[in-house]
């Protein structure tokens, strides 16, 4: 079928790369005409493991080409897909600018009678109003229908979940529409819930707050773990094996990040707000989440008492592994601090330092290698459980001025450290100091 994606972030470009690789002929329409030009090309504007691959291979069969022309990119088009951000307003609510501007330029476009599919995260109620949109904008009476198709892809494994996901929400008004989405997704292989527009709208805002509660509980309990000497890792692995629990986003941490966990707790909170119910419990979730952030700093103020003419490394600044996107990651506040503090903050990240370049305090010095980061520092912080990170010699940490590492991703075991003779600080797990495991006093 012939499709067409509008917006091609981490959401519209891989979308529309993997509808191409199941058989569907797919034009990507972004306004960046830089970013257009560079995908021409075959150069992927963003770091996601695979897409590159993907992207190149669907090009060459001529099922997948790029546009900065939405006319050009609807032409014979059956299905629009909207993949355009959502982003936070300052309130906390969804900013819908970017959404109803596509279904304005769908409305005024499209020649024939065309599905449109909102990828994007949007409050509850917005396909109606974008339905009423393009109702008022038509320029002929074409049929065009608003369908919900929520994303429920992660960064850095967005290959992996859009083959493996665990389900395909859609949400329609009319069971032909649904059967027709239903019918391009088909060859995916993936559990498919058809449903009414509004509950797939709000199964998605759902499921982010519900993943940004079990990390923010777990961050508590790891907290409590710290004081009375038990040891969230193995805690979490107990829970998990509990079925109706689960294992998954049980880890604890310093919080989490990213550009969609952050924004739709927020936005939900609002979308709540918004019908008078006060949403105490994700208020609260939230709450623990911008406190986790924090945890390091106020442990290494504790251990070194101020930032002032510290050496300090950062090992890892990206929200998560696997992502060149820093959007809300702890990083942002954790180096400002630092350097508002006084600190001087060596950082490394493999993949993330040219986007942290755009983002970051400007007085953080890169370094490519991290052991660079390390050699002489006052203390060392683990933000991001990349590989290179998990996987490097501890023995580096030797090269320190004081082997001092606070970990705010638990990457390695107590035992490895207590052969280590580095005072190492996680999250949820005895201090080891000396080689000895120890219950900080607090
Ligand atoms: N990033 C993620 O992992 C996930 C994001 N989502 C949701 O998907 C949506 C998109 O997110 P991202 O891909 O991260 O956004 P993004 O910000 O990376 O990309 C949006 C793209 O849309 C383009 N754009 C804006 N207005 C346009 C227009 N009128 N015509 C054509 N292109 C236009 C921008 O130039 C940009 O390239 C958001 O609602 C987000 O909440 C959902 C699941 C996962
Ligand atoms: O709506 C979205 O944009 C996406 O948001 C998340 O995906 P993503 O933000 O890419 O990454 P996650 O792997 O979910 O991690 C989010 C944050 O939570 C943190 N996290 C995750 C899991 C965990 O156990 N502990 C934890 O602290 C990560 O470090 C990271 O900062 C969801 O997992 C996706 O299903 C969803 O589509």
């Amino acid at each position: 079928m012939k499709l067409a994606v509008v917006g091609t972030g981490y959401v519209g470009l891989v979308t529309g790369v993997c509808l191409a690789e199941i058989g569907h002929h797919v034009t990507c329409i972004d306004i960046d005409e830089m970013k257009v030009e560079k995908m021409k090309k075959g150069i992927v504007p963003i770091y996601e493991p695979g897409l590159s691959e993907l992207m190149n291979k669907n090009m060459a069969a001529g099922r997948l080409s790029f546009t900065s022309s939405h006319n050009e990119g609807f032409a014979g088009a059956e299905v629009v897909y909207i993949a355009v951000g959502t982003p936070q307003k300052d309130d906390g609510s969804a900013n819908l600018t970017y959404v109803e501007q596509v279904a304005v330029t769908i409305a005024k476009t499209a020649k024939n009678e065309t599905i449109v599919v909102t990828k994007s995260t949007v409050p509850v109620g917005t396909n109606d109003r974008l339905q009423t949109i393009i109702n008022q904008n038509k320029l002929s009476p074409i049929k065009i229908e608003v369908v919900s198709n929520p994303e429920f892809l992660r960064e850095g494994s967005a290959i992996y979940d859009s083959f493996h996901g665990n389900r395909i929400i859609i949400g329609a008004n009319t069971e032909e529409a649904a059967q027709k989405i239903a019918e391009i997704n088909k060859p995916f292989g993936i559990f498919i819930y058809k449903t009414d527009i509004r509950s797939a709208e709000m199964i998605k805002y759902a499921s982010n707050a519900f993943l940004a509660t079990k990390i923010s509980f777990i961050n508590e309990i790891a907290n409590i773990c710290e004081r009375v000497g038990a040891d969230v890792e193995k805690v979490a692995v107990g829970m998990g094996l509990d079925q109706r629990i689960g294992s998954a986003f049980l880890k604890a941490g310093i919080g989490y990040g990213g550009s969609c966990f952050p924004k739709d707790t927020k936005a939900l909170i609002q979308i709540a707000g918004n019908v008078e119910y006060d949403f105490e419990l994700l208020k609260g979730v939230v709450n623990v989440n911008r406190k986790q952030q924090r945890i390091l700093l106020n442990k290494l103020r504790g251990i070194v008492g101020n930032f002032e003419g510290k050496k300090i490394a950062v090992l890892g600044l990206a929200f998560k592994p696997d992502t060149d996107d820093l959007r809300e990651a702890p990083s942002i506040l954790i180096t400002n601090e630092l350097i508002n503090g006084g600190a001087q903050v060596y950082a490394y990240d493999p993949i993330a330092i040219e986007n942290a370049k755009k983002t970051l305090n400007s007085s953080i010095i890169y370094v490519e290698k991290l052991e660079d980061a390390l050699e002489k520092a006052d203390a060392a912080l683990i933000l991001t459980e990349w590989s290179e990170i998990k996987n490097m010699e501890i023995s580096l940490f030797k090269t320190m001025k004081n082997p001092i590492v606070l970990d705010g991703r638990n990457c390695f075991s107590l035992v490895q450290m207590q052969e280590s003779n580095v005072d190492y600080h996680s999250v949820g797990r005895r201090v080891v100091r000396n080689g000895i495991k120890e219950v900080t006093e607090w």
